[in-house]
Formats: structure tokens, sequence, C-alpha cells
């Protein structure tokens, strides 16, 4: 019994291709080495820091400036070789310290510069209503500046146009050149239904006509909060930046102490020091190098998640990606290639194939997902074609993760019908609760097609005839090439996968099982995707997450690290704190990797910073107390044989400026990270930044001090 006889074609529809290749752009060509010319060119932003406004962020620097100032006043006062060249050195500590940081900027300053370029779309074509019921397609164009558009406001772009601001497709597919944004030339597809409804202000449409929902506030937009982002003006000091701030400040308050209880002892002994060389005392203690490095590593990591295409929200989600416990996936799109076609109808018993094709086109034709566009397809291979405006008195059912169902209701003949199509259990459910009977043959349908990593979709019926199942849909999805290693990868970084996913138990379990993850949720609603990662969190771990849909949205809030793919829907790329252009799912293992990066080496500057430090005490105390009756004890630990105690001093305080320029470098582009366990990096980066704080100082102020002996005065 067809429901009706086939008539005007089925619209063309482009079908949806995967997002655009995880290929890398490389908006830089220096591997991280510093250009010469970049130190050169971000000098005047560093002499722009001195300002005390801007210094005082910095609280050691801060110390080291007020400590140049009393310098310069005493050399001005009482001028000799000596107090000019510790002024000149700590001014240049504070400058290099500022340098560390411009450069840092400086890199994103460039690439803000081409994203304003981008953003300069001035006109749009917005539709408006003018009169109650009117079809959209009957509303009204007119042309506004892309400045005055507002949220709700609906617009149309045609081939050729620019997109002018952030919002979802309501209506049409296109090929969009997002290379603005993304860096990648390949076009992509974007249309209304599904989880690649969302587009981006500044990405150029180059085929077809879509309608836009515009869904940003004008500065608010996807491209504003990139220039923010990659300018540094949005990024504020992370929790754990803080807390090392508050240390590195504590410590300078103790050497402060320090330093000045230190007079009252030497003036007893008849060997009053000077201002100078007090100052010089204590900016070799305090923790100068890791201060000048400490908010340059933090841009650094920043910068480099924005080579990889992630444009991270919060740098406090960068630093929890290096920690990340668990990692949750959602299984289509991200582990599968997410484009999952109709391959066949597979009808129960007594079923005729066309039948179970017309019912589920029936049930599709207003059905946007890729899921439902390829039902539509497959069934007109069967010479079926209806169309949506066939049905102008039915009632269309969405799909929703929640229901796990779509469909629709209509009158035939005078009589009611009803055709649901969705998830095993959820159909099945429906069925019985009509009265129907779900034949055994039903669920052996839908398992043939989950054991081969297939998503069976049941078709049901109801009509005067009583409610009963037709048959299966077999929706077909392939394990994205490479994703075993890369779940292999995560495991020796001590990363735990788990695959959520709205799909049956025994297709999660196949794909689990090809995919390689460690553990799956099956049947997941936005609900349980939640809870799980609230069960993770309350035992103590750090949970990241990636996802497209607007179902994910919740859990992507909730997720320490949530990554949106950018071809999801806006919702989820509102609800994480990082948007991945690429809308790659591994990305999140370059992300980690980042993550684990900037921790390393925030972390071994400190230890190399506090060591230094520590040497440096021993280098020069034994020569500044030289030939001081009382103190000849240490003379003993002069085991440097420097010049005499100025050189000594002037040599570790040229020694400290030097140590920030020549860790620029490192600071940028980070400690080199290689998967392995954390207790064996920790132990790798004691011995090497630890020893080699120790050492290098010795070794430095030694080479200086055979330098400047030659100066006259010292
Ligand atoms: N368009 C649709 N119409 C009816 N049922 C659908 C449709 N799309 C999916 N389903 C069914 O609903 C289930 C849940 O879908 P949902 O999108 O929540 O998860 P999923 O896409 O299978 O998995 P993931 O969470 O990994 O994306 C699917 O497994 C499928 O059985
Ligand atoms: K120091
Ligand atoms: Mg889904």
């Amino acid at each position: 019994m067809p429901y009706l006889a086939p008539e005007a074609p089925a619209q063309d529809l482009v079908p949806p291709t995967p997002g655009p290749s995880a290929r890398r752009r490389h908006r830089r060509v220096s591997g991280g080495l510093v250009d010469p010319r970049q130190l050169i060119a971000s000098f005047p932003d560093a002499l722009r820091k001195l300002h005390p406004r801007a210094m005082v962020k910095h609280p050691v620097l801060f110390v080291v400036e007020v400590g140049s100032v009393l310098t310069t006043l005493s050399a001005v006062l009482d001028p000799s070789v000596f107090t000019w060249l510790i002024s000149v050195w700590l001014w240049l500590t504070v400058v290099f310290a500022n340098l560390a940081e411009a450069v840092a900027e400086g890199r994103g300053k460039a690439q803000a510069e081409t994203l304003r370029r981008t953003r300069s779309v001035t006109a749009a074509r917005r539709l408006r209503a003018w009169r109650v019921g009117m079809d959209r397609r009957d509303w009204e164009e007119e042309r506004v500046r892309a400045g005055e558009l507002r949220p709700h406001d609906v617009v149309v772009v045609a081939a050729g146009e620019v997109i002018p601001g952030d919002g979802e497709v309501v209506d049409g597919v296109a090929a969009v050149d997002e290379s603005a944004i993304t860096g990648e030339s390949a076009p992509v597809v974007r249309g209304s239904g599904g989880d690649r409804s969302s587009v981006t202000g500044g990405t150029t449409v180059l085929s077809d006509r879509i309608v836009v929902r515009i869904t940003s506030r004008v500065g608010h937009t996807f491209l504003d909060r990139m220039i923010a982002l990659v300018e540094g003006t949005s990024r504020q000091k992370t929790p754990n930046e803080l807390a090392l701030n508050i240390l590195l400040a504590s410590l300078t308050v103790i050497f402060i102490l320090a330093v000045v209880s230190l007079q009252p002892m030497a003036s007893r002994s008849g060997a009053p020091q000077s201002i100078t060389v007090l100052v010089a005392l204590l900016v070799t203690l305090i923790p100068t190098t890791i201060g000048a490095l400490l908010s340059a590593i933090g841009i650094a990591g920043m910068d480099r998640l924005v080579q990889r295409n992630v444009i991270a929200l919060s740098g406090r989600a960068v630093e929890a990606a290096g920690d990340v416990d668990t990692l949750l996936l959602d299984k289509t799109g991200t582990i599968t290639l997410g484009n999952r076609q109709a391959v066949s109808f597979d009808p129960v018993q007594g079923v005729a194939h066309e039948l179970l094709a017309d019912a589920a086109q029936l049930a599709s034709l207003s059905d946007e997902t890729p899921e439902g566009r390829s039902i539509v397809t497959l069934a007109e291979r069967y010479g079926i074609g209806h169309a949506a405006g066939d049905f102008a008195h039915g009632r269309f059912v969405p799909f929703s993760a929640e229901t796990r169902m779509s469909g629709v209701d209509f009158a035939f003949d005078g009589d009611f019908c009803r055709i649901r199509k969705g998830a095993g259990a959820a159909v099945a459910q429906w069925v019985h609760r009509r009265g129907g009977h779900v034949p055994e043959e039903a669920g052996r349908l839908a398992d043939l097609i989950a054991a081969a990593g297939g998503t069976p979709l049941l078709v049901a019926v109801e009509d005067p005839e009583g409610a009963r199942i037709l048959g299966a849909v077999h929706l077909k999805d392939v394990v994205k090439p490479g994703i075993a290693e890369r779940f292999a990868e995560l495991r020796a970084m001590g990363i735990r996968t788990i695959m959520v996913t709205g799909d049956n138990p025994v297709t999660a379990r196949a794909i689990a099982a090809e995919a390689g993850v460690d553990d799956y949720v099956a049947e997941a609603t936005p609900e349980a995707k939640l809870a799980r990662i609230r069960e993770e969190q309350a035992g103590g771990k750090l949970v990241a997450m990636t996802g497209d849909g607007t179902n994910d949205a919740p859990a992507l809030a909730q997720a320490d690290v949530g990554v949106a793919m950018n071809t999801g829907t806006p919702a989820a790329k509102e609800a994480g704190n990082m948007v991945d252009l690429d809308s790659s799912p591994t990305k999140l293992i370059e992300i980690v990797e980042v993550g684990k990066q900037l921790l390393i080496t925030r972390g071994a500057l400190t230890t190399f910073s506090i060591c230094n430090d520590v040497a440096k005490y021993f280098a020069i105390v034994p020569a500044m107390f030289g030939g001081v009756a009382g103190y000849e004890g240490l003379e003993k630990l002069n085991v440097m044989g420097l010049h005499s105690s100025t050189s000594a001093i002037a040599s570790a305080i040229i020694f400290n400026a030097l140590v920030i320029v020549a860790l620029i470098p490192l600071a940028l582009r980070g400690v080199r990270y290689t998967p392995s366990s954390a207790h064996a990096l920790l132990r790798r980066n004691l011995g090497l930044y630890g020893l080699g704080g120790l050492v290098a100082p010795f070794a430095g102020i030694k080479l200086i001090d055979l330098l400047i002996q030659y100066v006259p005065g010292m």
C-alpha cells in the first residue's frame, strides 16, 4: 500500500562533505627561532613597557626598575665607571624582560592585521517580513551595513559575496571559502540542518545562495574574538600563572629583607656597602629570569595553538589541556567520517522493499540531517519521490538527540497515518506504546547492521491497521583512517579515551573495537554525556571533550577543555573554550601536547631561574666581602678567583641580564615534548635545567669577569 503516488522530484541537494582536511597551514616560516629582526622591531614596544603602570604587573621586574632608578640617581650624584656600568645593565635587564613579552606579542600583531582586513565587510542583504504569516521567500530585501546587523536578523548571501556575520544557515546549501579564517583553501559545504550549519563572518560564499540567521553581536564575532586573542589583549593570567607570580613576589620580599638587614652587619664590620652594591646584590638574588619570561611563555603557548589552527578562548584551558586525564569523543563525525549514508533498506518479512523505502522517505522529507537526506536519495533509487510540499497538512516530527527519532503525521484518504524512524530502542518503545508488536526479526535486522559497525534505524508505521515495524535502514559510516594510531599515542601520554555515542551498544562496541578507544558509552543522551563528564571530574580527573553538535554543547561547557569543531553548530562553538578551525577530531592530541609543553617550559625555566640565583649568590658574595676584616672565611669561598669585587658584581649583573635574552628563544619555542610519563619528564627536566642553572652562572660570570677586568676602574 503506497502512501502517496510519486510526484515532484525531491529537490537537488549537495551532499555534505567532510570538513577541511587537517592539512596545516604555515603562517610563519620561522620554526620558532627568534629572528634578530623581530627583536629589533619589538624594541620600541619594550621601551614603552617601562612605564611603571605596566611594570607593576610584573612585581619582580618592578623591583629591578626601582633599583635602576636608585642606582642611576647615585651614579649621577657620585659618578664612577662602576656605578654607571651597573645602572646601565640594570636598565637593560628590565628592557630585555620587556623585550621577551614584546616579541611574543609581536608575532600575534601581524596576524591580527591580516584578520582585520578580512573583517572589513561592509554590506549585507537583510531580509524583512512586512506582513504577518509571510513565507520567507517573499520577505523584502534591504541593504544595510554589516555593522547594523543584530542577532536574529536574517540575511541572504549569494555566490561571490562575503558572509556579513557569524550565523546559522537556515535555508540552502552552499560551498564556502573559509580560507580567510582557517587558511585552508579547499571550499567547505555549509547548509541548513545537521551539524554543519554554522558560518563565520568574513568567509566567502562560492556557489549557490544561503539564508543565514545572524547569531553574534557586533564586536563579538568569532573574528573579533580571534583578533583580540592573537593580539594578546584578551589574555588573562591563569590561576597557575598567578600562583607562580605570588611565589616570585614572596621570594623577592624575602630577599629585600635579607639585603636590607645585611647593611647594619656590614657597617658594624666597617665595610658599609653602597646603594649600588646592595641593589646589584638584590637583583642577582631575586628570580628575574623566570619573572621576565613568564608572560612570554604563556603568550607563546597560545600562539603555538593558533599555529595549529586552534583558537583557545582561555589560557586556563590551554594549561588544563596539559594535565588532561580523560578524553571524551563522540562517535559520528569524530571517530567516524560522519557523513552517515543510507545504503540499504532491510524490510521485515512480508513487507516489500518499496514500501519500506516509501515510508522511510516520507519520514525523512523534512529531516535536514545528512542521514535524513541520504534516505530520501536512496529511496529515489526505488523510484519514490515525494516532496515536503505534498504534505501541507502533515506534521513533521524533527529529529532530536533526546527522542532519537524523527518522522511525520499525516492523513491519507481520510485515515490517519504516522511514520517514525530512529534508534531501535526508541522506535520499539513507540510501537509498544501504541499496542503494536515488535517482532524478534526487527532486533535481528538491527543487530546485523550494528555488528558491521553501521547505524540501524528502525522504521515503524501506525495507521488504522495498528502499529508495526516495517524494517530497518542501514546507515553506513566509516572509521577514519589512522585513528587507532592516534589513540595509541594518547595512551602513551597516559590519557584514557572514551567514545560517547547516541548509537546503540552493538554499533558502539564494533566501532570502539575498530578505533581502539579505551571505553565507550552507548545510547548516550546529552544528559548522559554531561553526567559522564561530571563523574570523571568528581574523581579528580581533568576532562577534555570534542564535539560539534548542539547536543554536545552542555558537555562541552562542563569539560575542562571543550574543543568545538569550526564546522559545528553555533551552540557548540559558544559552549566550548577552544575552537578547532580544521575541525579535526584528533586535534586534541596536538592541543594536549601544546598544553604539556607550556607546563614543562614554565617548570623548566622556573627551575633554571631559581638554581641560577642561588649559584650567583655563591659566586659574588665571597668576592664582595673579600678583604673585609672578620669575613676572611668567605674569601676561601672565592673559588672563581674573580678579578675584583666591583668586577665580580658587575659580571653577575651583566650575566643576569644576558641570560634573559639567551632564554627568549626557548621561552617562545617551548621545551621539546616527547610523549612519556610525567615522572620521567620531571626527572629529566630537573636534571637538565636544575644542574644547568647551577653551573651556568659560574662559567658565565667568570667569562664576563675575564673581559671586563680590562675596563678601567674595575
Ligand atoms: N535523522 C535521524 N532520524 C531519526 N533517527 C536518527 C537520526 N539521526 C540519528 N538517529 C538515531 O538517533 C541516534 C542518536 O543520534 P545522536 O546524533 O544523538 O548520536 P549519534 O550521531 O549516533 O552519535 P554521536 O553522539 O557520536 O554523534 C542515532 O544513533 C540513530 O539511531
Ligand atoms: K636574578
Ligand atoms: Mg550526532
